[in-house]
């Protein structure tokens, strides 16, 4: 937002967190200079956008979009977002950056929960192109027009969800997790060439298996099974999932995932898993 120009408050309750973004942020325009992707004077520009306050009250009252990005926990989302309908406009959008939590139970605590939108982002957000805006059962028509806008005027696409589990990104990925690691399992192909036909074959930046090791297998069978409970069969977890979670091989965090990792995190040369008896 602040490099598209609009002025920007940071808000957390952790000035040490405050600090990091600010910091992370300018490393990132930084970066994109020396890349000869923006100007210096747009660099310094869009650093001057930035300001940071502890609360949501220090918010200017014609603040036009509040995106809440607190912890993944509902009580504490909920507050942060009565908090802003106390001070905001209320012709003001408030959306939330959650990914598995219910936009509608979110904004179940608000009196006009119809300016709730769900709006998710993609790491790295500065390189990511695509915005799930995700409609609670409340949400309205105009909220979902002017948040459309929004990611117009910061050059990102957005794309329509209704509320369910996964959205459509998170979904899919786990699916094809979950199959690469059948496949794994049933011994069809090397962990090494399922990850080279999805990367050559369909143009994916990474593999399922090598993607899996950077997510971590634990998170990965979290998914799962939130997904398995919701959606039906079709998600159940990969057996071979369960057992690498069972022995600690959650992927690149622990050294060892489908793959494994040297002390420096680089991927030992040929050490992906050949299939299920081997
Ligand atoms: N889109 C994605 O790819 C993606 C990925 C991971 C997380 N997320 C979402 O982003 C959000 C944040 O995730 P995270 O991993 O950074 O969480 P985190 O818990 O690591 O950090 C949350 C920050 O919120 C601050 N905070 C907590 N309570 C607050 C309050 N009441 N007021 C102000 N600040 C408060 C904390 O100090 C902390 O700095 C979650 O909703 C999560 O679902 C999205």
């Amino acid at each position: 937002f602040a490099s598209n120009g609009f002025p920007c408050l940071l808000v957390d309750t952790n000035e040490a967190a405050l600090d990091k973004a600010v910091a992370t942020i300018g490393g990132i325009l930084d970066g994109g200079v020396k890349l000869g992707k923006m100007s210096a004077e747009d660099a310094a520009a869009a650093k001057a956008r930035l300001t940071t306050g502890s609360a949501v009250s220090a918010a200017p009252k014609d603040a036009a979009l509040l995106i809440e990005t607190v912890s993944e926990n509902l009580a504490v989302k909920q507050a942060v977002l009565k908090e802003a309908e106390a001070v905001l406009n209320e012709d003001a959008i408030i959306a939330t950056n959650t990914s598995a939590l219910s936009v509608t139970e979110i904004a179940s605590v608000l009196d006009k929960p119809n300016r709730a939108i769900g709006m998710h982002f993609f790491n790295p957000v500065h390189k990511m192109k695509l915005v799930e805006l995700v409609l609670g059962l409340a949400t309205d028509e105009e909220t979902v027009a002017i948040t459309r806008s929004w990611c117009d005027s910061i050059k990102k696409t957005s794309i329509l969800v209704n509320e369910s589990p996964g959205l459509t990104t998170s979904r899919m990925s786990a699916m094809l997790g979950n199959e690469a690691m059948w496949m794994l399992q049933e011994g069809t192909a090397s962990a090494e060439d399922i990850d080279t036909a999805l990367r050559m074959g369909f143009n994916h930046p990474m593999g399922p298996l090598e993607l899996g090791d950077l997510t971590g297998w634990d998170t990965r069978l979290a998914v799962l099974k939130y997904l398995h409970s919701t959606l039906g069969e079709k998600f159940r977890p990969c057996p071979l999932i369960i057992k690498m979670v069972a022995a600690g091989r959650y992927g690149r965090k622990t050294g060892h995932g489908v793959y494994e990792y040297d002390a420096e995190g680089k991927r030992v040369p040929g050490s992906g898993m050949k299939g299920s008896l081997l």
